[in-house]
């Protein structure tokens, strides 16, 4: 029976959310010290632990069926791979940055400039798109220290919270990108892999799903559920179950992760009491 081999990062930034999404998709993954590539005993799967840069590379020549990798690696190597889904972990974007006392964020600033990056290849076509012919010096790491070392006027590299560039002295001034990490894959898969691949795709989505919602409840009086029923985004109609107090029912729903203080406040201005807002383990739709 066909096994779909899948890559995540060995370490690094992408290592323990891809390993605890699989793990949320019930793959119980016995990691062996130092081992690099692991069975799995209840899904047709095998897991190969490989450095993120390689990946793209693995993709495309078929060696892996499919990986969690950074898309903005995906959007730097520039191969024959398809994102399948976006996973929401490891959010960061490649940004354009220059020592702090430069006060333009006028992307001419770069015009003959010297930029050190890791990411040459998104970085020269946003320059010649933007028709700005620069000096691009690639490093592999460390990048925020070439302003500071006379080696470069500027950089390009990955930014998140912004702490490394504050800590070198730089300051961000343009986005070429925003990038997460994405569940890719290779060009040429088999009819069985895809059926696999599906089948942990239905997964993702529902550990994903739950992840941006909860289970909210609340204790109602009886004449206040419609307008309570109203107020709260529904997956189809809220439940509602009567209370032992006569004239009070509980009502049962799910929101969204980003909506519930905005919903609760409206909740509670239409009369709603003891209100739970719960975690949700998996949410099949
Ligand atoms: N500070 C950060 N915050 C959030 N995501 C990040 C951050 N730095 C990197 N990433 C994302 O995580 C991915 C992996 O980054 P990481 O630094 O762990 O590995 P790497 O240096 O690209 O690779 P390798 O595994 O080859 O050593 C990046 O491609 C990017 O998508
Ligand atoms: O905006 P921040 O939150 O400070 O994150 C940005 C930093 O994170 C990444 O480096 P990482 O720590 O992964 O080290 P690396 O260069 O060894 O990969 C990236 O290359 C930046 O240097
Ligand atoms: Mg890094």
């Amino acid at each position: 029976m066909s096994k779909l081999k899948i890559a995540i990062q060995k370490s690094g930034r992408l290592y323990e959310e891809s390993l605890q999404l699989l793990k949320d998709c019930g793959i119980s993954v016995n990691n062996g010290k130092d081992q690099l590539k692991v069975s799995v005993e209840n899904f047709p799967m095998e897991i190969m632990y490989l450095r993120n840069s390689d990946i793209p590379q693995y993709l495309e020549d078929g060696v892996v069926d499919v990986a969690i990798v950074g898309e903005n690696l995906l959007a730097e190597k520039n191969k024959e791979i398809v994102i399948v889904q976006q996973l929401g972990f490891s959010k960061c974007r490649v940004s354009l940055a220059v020592p702090k006392d430069i006060e333009t964020d006028n992307i001419q600033y770069f015009q003959g400039k010297k930029i050190a990056t890791s990411y040459p290849n998104t970085l020269k076509k946003f320059l010649s798109k933007n028709n700005i012919e620069a000096d691009i010096h690639v490093i592999s790491g460390s990048v925020e220290i070439a302003p500071n070392i006379g080696l470069a006027d500027g950089i390009c590299d990955i930014v998140s919270s912004g702490s490394t560039l504050f800590k070198n002295g730089l300051r961000e001034t343009l986005t070429i990108l925003k990038s997460e990490a994405v569940l890719a894959k290779t060009s040429q898969l088999s009819f069985e892999k895809e059926n696999i691949l599906e089948k942990l795709l239905f997964r993702i989505k529902a550990v994903l799903k739950a992840k941006n919602s909860k289970y909210i409840l609340m204790n109602v009086p009886n004449e206040k559920i419609t307008d309570i029923s109203n107020v709260l985004p529904v997956l189809k109609s809220p439940t509602v179950i009567p209370l032992a107090e006569a004239g009070w029912s509980s009502i049962h729903s799910v929101i969204d992760e980003e909506r519930f203080w905005d919903v609760i406040d409206e909740l509670r201005e239409n009369g709603a009491q003891d209100i739970l807002i719960i975690p949700i383990d998996k949410m099949v739709i």
